[in-house]
Order: C-alpha cells, then sequence, then structure tokens
C-alpha cells in the first residue's frame, strides 16, 4: 500500500491539475486509456477535425450557386483518418511520457490501469503487473464518462460502432445507420453523409436536436432531411447483423419497418463512470443517472448530501453538462479549492453554452424560448436571418438564422440560438455580455460593428429588440 498526499483519476480535464503550485505533494495519476481522455482522444477534437473535412468534401457540391464548377474526384479515408491521428496520437503519448518521466513531475506517479475504490480514500488500481493498492489525503474524481447502449435487443451482440471507435475505422463503410439524434447523432451524420457514406438517422422523437430552441431543432431536421435519410418517431426493436450487413427492426406509430446498412453507430448518449470507478465503496453519493454528486464547490457529497472531506469531482462524471469547457471550468475550480482550503469559490453555471458542429452549424447559450414561456417571463424574441446581412448574401445563405430571446423591459439577454455558418464564434459575443450582465442596450449602441462582417447577424437582431 502507497500513500500519496493526493490521488486524480482520469487524465481528460483532470490532467490539468498537477502544476507547480502542488510541488510540495506526492501525487498519484490514475488512467486507464490513453491519456488526454475523451476529448482529445475520442471526443471534441478528432470529431472538429473530421467535421471541417466533411466541409471541405461538401464544397463542390456547393460551389455552382457561386458560379463556381469543381469536382470532388476522391475520398480517402485512410488519409482523412490518419491527417487526424496522425497529430492526435502523438498529444496523448507525449502527455503520458511527460507525467512519466519529465522532472516537472519527480513528484507524481502515474498508475496506468482501471482503479476502483476500496474505502473513502482508499483504491486498488489493477495494473498490467498485478494489484497496486493506494491511499491519499485528498482525492479528484475525473473518471468521465461512457457510450451509452439502450436496451435493444441484440444490439450488443450486433457489435455496433461508438463514438469510440468510428472514427478510427480500417475503412469508409458503403452505408451507416445512426441510432440517437443528439450531438453526436447530427455530426456523424454530417461527416459521414459528407464523404459519401449512405447515412440513415434514426430518433425517437419527432424532430432532431430536440434539447434545442424548438425553431433550431424543426429547421435543422427539415435541412438534415434533404441531406440524408431521416427517421423520426422510429422505435427501435430489434438489432442483428447477418452476412456482414446490419438490420435494425423497430415501428413508426404502428407501422413496422427494417432498416438495413453495412455499419451501425450508437449514439444514445454517455453514462458517467462512477459504477466501473465503484465510487460506492468510499460511500459516495450518486444522483440516479449515475452522476457523482457534488456541491457547487466541486466537493463530492455523500449520499445523504453531506460533504465529503477532501474528494472532489469534476467533468462528466459528476456534471450536469457534458462538456469539454465546462469539466475544465469545474477543474479550475478544484485546482482553486485544492489550493486554498479556507477561501474555496463555486463554479460558474449560470451560462453555459454549446455548440453543434453539424450542417449546419448551431450553438445556443441561455433559454430557448418555450423554457422562457414556462417561466413565465415577459420576453422580446428577435430573430435575423442570415439571408438578411451583407455577409449572407455573399455565403448566398437561405436557412441560417439567430434567435435572440430578452426580458421585455430590462433588454437582459435571457437565451441565444444560432443556426448557420460560424454559429459557435458569433455567440461568444453573446456568452460575453451574458456573464458580465451587459443587457442588450448595453451593447447594442455602445460600439462599432464591423461592416460588412458576420456579427451583424448579431447587430440586427439586437436592433430588433431595442426597437
Ligand atoms: C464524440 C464526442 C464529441 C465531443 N465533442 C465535444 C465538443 O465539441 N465540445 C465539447 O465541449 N465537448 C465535447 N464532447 C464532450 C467532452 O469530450 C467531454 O465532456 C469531456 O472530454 C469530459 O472530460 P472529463 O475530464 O470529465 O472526462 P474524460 O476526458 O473522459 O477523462 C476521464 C478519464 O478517466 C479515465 N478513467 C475512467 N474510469 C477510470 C478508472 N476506473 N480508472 C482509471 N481511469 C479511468 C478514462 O480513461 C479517461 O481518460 C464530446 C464527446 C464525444 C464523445
Ligand atoms: N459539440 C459538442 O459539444 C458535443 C459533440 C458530441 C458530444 N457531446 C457531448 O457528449 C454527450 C453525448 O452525446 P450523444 O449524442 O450520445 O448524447 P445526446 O444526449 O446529445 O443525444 C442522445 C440521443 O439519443 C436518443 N436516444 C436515447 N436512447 C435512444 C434509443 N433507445 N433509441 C433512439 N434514440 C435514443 C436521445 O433521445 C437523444 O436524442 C452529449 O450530451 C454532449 O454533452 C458534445
Amino acid at each position: 500500500m502507497t500513500h500519496y498526499d493526493l490521488l486524480i483519476i482520469g487524465t481528460g480535464s483532470g490532467n490539468s491539475l498537477p502544476g507547480p503550485e502542488f510541488d510540495d505533494l506526492s501525487i498519484a495519476l490514475v488512467e486507464k486509456g490513453l491519456f488526454g481522455g475523451t476529448c482529445l482522444n475520442a471526443g471534441c477534437i478528432p470529431t472538429k477535425m473530421f467535421t471541417y473535412t466533411a466541409e471541405i468534401a461538401n464544397t463542390p457540391a456547393r460551389a455552382p450557386k457561386y458560379g463556381v464548377s469543381e469536382t470532388l474526384d476522391c475520398v480517402d479515408w485512410p488519409a482523412i483518418r490518419d491527417r487526424v491521428f496522425g497529430r492526435i496520437d502523438p498529444i496523448a503519448a507525449g502527455g503520458e511520457e511527460y507525467r512519466k518521466v519529465h522532472e516537472d513531475n519527480r513528484n507524481l506517479t502515474v498508475y496506468q490501469g482501471i482503479g476502483r475504490f476500496t474505502g473513502p480514500k482508499s483504491m486498488v488500481v489493477a495494473t498490467a503487473d498485478g494489484d497496486r493498492e493506494i491511499t491519499a489525503d485528498r482525492i479528484v474524481i475525473a473518471a468521465g464518462s461512457r457510450p451509452a447502449f439502450p436496451a435493444v435487443a441484440g444490439l450488443a451482440e450486433s457489435n455496433p460502432l461508438t463514438s469510440d471507435s468510428v472514427m478510427r475505422m480500417e475503412r469508409l463503410p458503403g452505408s451507416m445507420i445512426i441510432i440517437g439524434s443528439g450531438f453526436i447523432g447530427a455530426e456523424m451524420a454530417h461527416i459521414f453523409s459528407s464523404l459519401g457514406v449512405d447515412v440513415t438517422l434514426i430518433a425517437r422523437s419527432p424532430v432532431l436536436l430536440r434539447h434545442h430552441d424548438r425553431d433550431i431543432a424543426d429547421a435543422y431536421t427539415q435541412i438534415a432531411s434533404g441531406r440524408y435519410r431521416v427517421k423520426l418517431r422510429f422505435s427501435t426493436g430489434r438489432v442483428e447483423r447477418r452476412d456482414g450487413r446490419v438490420f435494425v427492426s423497430g415501428r413508426v406509430g404502428d407501422a413496422k419497418e427494417t432498416l438495413e446498412a453495412d455499419e451501425l453507430l450508437v449514439a444514445t448518449g454517455r453514462i458517467p463512470n462512477s459504477d466501473t470507478l465503484d465510487v460506492a465503496a468510499a460511500g459516495i453519493g450518486t444522483h440516479p443517472d449515475g452522476r457523482v454528486m457534488v456541491d457547487d464547490y466541486q466537493r463530492v457529497l455523500d449520499p445523504q448530501g453531506e460533504v465529503m472531506d477532501g474528494i472532489f469531482a469534476l467533468g462528466d462524471i459528476s456534471s450536469d453538462w457534458q462538456l469539454k469547457h465546462v469539466a475544465n471550468k469545474e477543474a479550475k475550480t478544484v485546482r482553486h479549492n485544492l489550493l486554498h482550503p479556507d477561501a474555496m469559490k463555486a463554479t460558474d453555471h449560470r451560462f453555459v453554452p454549446h455548440a453543434v458542429f453539424g450542417d449546419p452549424q448551431i450553438a445556443a447559450v441561455g433559454m430557448t424560448e418555450a423554457e422562457a414561456q414556462l417561466k413565465g417571463l415577459d420576453i422580446i424574441v428577435a430573430r435575423q436571418e442570415y439571408a438578411g446581412i451583407a455577409y449572407g448574401w455573399a455565403m448566398e445563405d437561405t436557412t441560417g438564422f439567430a434567435k435572440i430571446i430578452a426580458d421585455r423591459e430590462t433588454t437582459e439577454i435571457l437565451g441565444a440560438h444560432i443556426m448557420g455558418p460560424h454559429a459557435p464564434t458569433l455567440i461568444q459575443l453573446l456568452i460575453q455580455a451574458m456573464s458580465t450582465g451587459q443587457t442588450v442596450r448595453d451593447i447594442v449602441d455602445t460600439q462599432y460593428w464591423i461592416h460588412p462582417a458576420m456579427p451583424e447577424l448579431i447587430e440586427n437582431a439586437l436592433l430588433q429588440i431595442t426597437g
């Protein structure tokens, strides 16, 4: 049994914690997989490298409307894949080597293997060289989440792809069924349909991206339905793999239907890794969905809601949001609170934005119109089309728009939803305004807006609110 001052489980956002401020502590860092966690190895970064490639592949088909004629001659999947992982894999390997051998990390020991709690401050790590028992005064749980499989007959046996495996496939399939129409479903459908795969996207709900503002979800569903096969209200009953093909049977209302493809991708959410970590053995409380219970200071709670001494959690394993910028923000809180136990700070979760890098792109922050209405707020809703600003004319955009929801009297920005080119960049201005308490009146007339740049989309929407 080896004792440490600090034990960190997970090298996603958890790996950002050790630094010079912790040089006087002995640290154990436990990781069962690739260094860098989901975002680097199987999440945000590779997917966005693929979505960018998808946009390049789409360019020739969209060129004629600008009077330009181009052809798409070849989609070289191994070259596409190897560009992505040829950049990412060395970063993961470099991060691992840095923690293991660099003198900056002489106070840190890396344990490679699956960690499992055996008590509140003790753990066994199953390494290639056998079990290692470790204890620590303080612990940070940053063990993330993994793809969830719905209870569908034959699904597991049919060996489906998940976001962990789909981007590293040996060859591009001719056709692919995707179950799940959230973030991953939308991004993967965009990527693979753009690369020439015959995609069928299955949604249980009447729209794709159903948690988005209804105007956005409706518009996205309509556009997506023109790009690949979209099956709405499809209830999956059974999956079977035969003769190298996968068959997905289900119902749309009373009608039975069987879909068929070369590959199946499951994108039906992610579950926290609290079970495999056996947090119950440490007396740690979990929510019904498996998330570790934490307070605003990222301190872990027991099942009664009492703060557990010296145990923190961050990111997907404990958060309401499975987003990298949230995991990073929570890691900053944990770092501060480890260093300043007498002056802890809380994580600011007031305005958590997100983006879907689909086709078109989507970004959102704050309330949807329906949420604002449910709260009984007196709101004003502005909607500005890309087609109504000069840069939108340049792009010939006919579908994009920004929707801003504000308090009618104070002009406080309550929510913003953008669908169209560069939506994740355009929304930052509104995230900043909301986070710093600036109202529509504060920002619309007090600055120049570069003409004819894309932020005019936001300016024009804001002007509708101030009248
Ligand atoms: C396909 C995809 C695309 C995404 N795109 C985006 C995006 O564009 N923007 C965005 O904000 N977010 C995105 N996300 C979400 C983002 O990747 C996660 O929210 C983020 O990576 C979570 O970080 P984390 O540190 O909490 O967990 P992780 O990065 O998952 O790190 C947890 C680590 O703990 C290790 N671990 C787990 N259990 C154990 C154990 N028992 N013992 C030892 N080690 C263990 C794991 O191997 C892992 O390395 C995406 C996710 C996916 C799957
Ligand atoms: N751009 C980004 O920020 C980004 C990209 C990818 C993933 N992520 C993160 O990763 C998380 C996981 O992504 P995800 O797309 O798997 O989850 P998700 O929660 O976004 O979507 C899952 C979808 O699957 C559906 N579903 C669940 N069970 C089903 C079933 N049996 N049959 C059919 N549909 C079913 C749900 O209704 C939902 O629409 C996201 O919540 C997000 O936080 C973020």
